[in-house]
């Protein structure tokens, strides 16, 4: 597993602060994040790879900075998006996961085995030759999911990746990270899929309000939210 370090993190948009005074060491394998609409979950995931920087403090994945050493970083912590439309890029499924590893220069050979054998475990090598923008979007997020997972990233991060599926489609991808070898930090407002990993943060207002086993986290969550309900006047 990989060690995931926030020192003293803080993220400021503008005069906006989103997140702040984030210290957190996570060696988990299973790794939940909750929270509230704009609660920062998202900007706390993007830390991870870079695709946000922190305003102040530190990230590191091992003793990697993740502001100094992006590239190597990306290279362990593979990143999954809600829409997986923002991460197909190339015609073709096959195409699209062999992309990932253009950087690597393989020989053509090993390119093909380790795409198809990543389709495969997968169940969507029956799509390989198929134009990636007619998939459905159950099979769009196993194809992005494929992408990362072809570049064999020691974590694997992901924002709400079922929350444009349906019902079905969410179980598949939900079954799906629950086999993964990799380290998951799995963001999302669906709590199921959180109540057997082996940490759950949850995040209000910028900052970490639980940290701790499922149960009590989950709990903890559900009583903030009542709170802000009652405090609302119940208002949605
Ligand atoms: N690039 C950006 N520029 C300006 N503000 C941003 C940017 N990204 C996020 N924000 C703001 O930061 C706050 C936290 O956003 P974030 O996406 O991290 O929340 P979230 O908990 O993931 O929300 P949701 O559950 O709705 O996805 C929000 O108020 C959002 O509008």
């Amino acid at each position: 597993m990989a060690r995931l370090r926030f020192e003293g993190v803080g993220v400021r948009f503008g005069d906006a602060r989103v997140l702040d005074g984030i210290d957190l060491d996570l060696t988990e394998r299973r790794i939940g994040v909750v929270g509230a609409n704009g609660s920062g979950k998202s900007t706390l995931a993007r830390l991870i790879n870079g695709l946000v920087s922190p305003t102040s403090g530190r990230l590191l994945v091992d003793d990697l900075d993740v502001a100094r050493e992006g590239r190597a970083v990306r290279r362990r912590v593979g990143f999954v998006f809600t829409n997986p439309d923002s991460q197909i890029v190339m015609p073709t499924v096959r195409e699209d996961v062999a992309f990932t590893l253009r950087p690597r220069k393989l020989p053509k050979a090993e390119t093909s085995a380790r795409v198809d054998a990543v389709l495969d475990r997968l169940g969507i090598a029956h799509l390989a030759d198929r134009p990636a923008h007619h998939l459905s979007g159950g099979q769009k997020q196993l194809l992005a999911l494929a992408a990362v997972l072809v570049g064999e990233p020691d974590v694997l991060v992901a924002d709400e990746p079922t929350t444009l599926l349906d019902a079905r489609n969410a179980r598949e991808i939900a079954a799906r990270f629950a086999e993964l070898p990799q380290q998951v930090l799995l963001v999302t407002h669906q709590l199921g899929l959180v109540a057997d990993f082996d940490r759950v943060l949850v995040v209000d207002a910028g900052r970490i309000v639980a940290d701790d086993e499922p149960g009590p986290a989950l709990a903890f969550y559900e009583r903030l939210l009542d709170a802000e309900d009652a405090a609302s006047g119940g208002r949605p």
